[in-house]
């Protein structure tokens, strides 16, 4: 697993869009091969799609021939809610670049049968040959997607009750109050942003820098669920200086 520290978010943000469209670009997708992106949502990825949105416009990237899947989605929150993460994605990147709707894939936290809702979302992973980068944040808790502390390792697309502690820091976006928090959602498995070919994960914040030491430093733990990437070939965490503050700085520090 690599380790990529950048002065700031912005930093972090500038390099992980331009790492996101170098793959693209030299991957050429064309609509019978296309190329497969896992996307997170929060406050972590806005400064990667704001910059994927400045290079779209650019005309340095396309993303015609690309297949999106959101890692999760709130359960029983109107689709068109503020706060939905199919509100988030159409807002803050979507609606600004041509990816075709048909090829936007996020999960119905609405659906009427939630669990075979995970079902179809893993066959359809699978059908368009797998993910070819999974993007994401990660919660203070050290969680991946809504994959709580105690989610299994080899979990695969499910129903997730949210921790206390993840309502808490959500309450943000609801005005601050925990009752509009949704306590459930729909959230991909450990294992299944595994089978993704190469994961990125963003870490900004002082906020995260407990997580960043535990998911890092210490062994895979289903406590901390994003440790999960140190059991894949092609990981890497892309964090701010002020991430790393709990890390040990005699590793952290790189030699002259
Ligand atoms: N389900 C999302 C995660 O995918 C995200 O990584 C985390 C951190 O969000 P932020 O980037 O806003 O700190 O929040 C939520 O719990």
């Amino acid at each position: 697993m690599r380790l990529l520290i950048r002065g700031n978010s912005q930093a972090v943000g500038k390099y992980i869009a331009e790492y996101i469209i170098d793959r693209i670009n030299s991957f050429a997708p064309t609509a019978s091969r296309p190329f497969v992106l896992g996307l997170p949502t929060g406050s972590s990825p806005l400064e990667i799609y704001k910059n994927l949105v400045e290079k779209f416009k650019a005309g340095d990237i396309s993303f015609e021939n690309v297949i999106t899947f959101n890692m999760d989605e709130y359960v029983a929150l109107p689709r068109d809610h503020p706060e939905s993460y199919h509100t988030f994605m159409h807002k803050h990147f979507f609606s600004h670049i041509n990816i075709p709707l048909k090829n936007v894939n996020i999960l119905d936290g609405n659906a009427l049968d939630l669990e075979a809702e995970c079902i179809a979302y893993e066959a359809k992973i699978k059908a368009v040959g797998g993910i070819d980068l999974f993007l994401g944040g990660i919660g203070t808790d050290g969680h991946i997607a809504f994959n709580e502390p105690g989610s299994s390792l080899v979990s695969r697309t499910r129903v997730k009750t949210l921790t206390y502690e993840t309502v808490v820091a959500n309450s943000r976006f609801f005005g601050g109050n925990l009752e509009a928090v949704p306590k459930c959602a729909l959230t991909v498995g450990v294992a299944t942003i595994l089978d993704a070919r190469e994961i990125v994960i963003i870490a900004t914040g002082a906020a995260k820098a407990l997580a960043v030491k535990k998911c890092i430093e210490d062994g895979v733990n289903h406590m901390w669920t994003a440790s999960c990437l140190q059991n894949h070939p092609c990981a890497m965490f892309v964090v701010d200086d002020d991430a790393t503050l709990e890390m040990q700085v005699k590793t952290v520090k790189v030699g002259i």
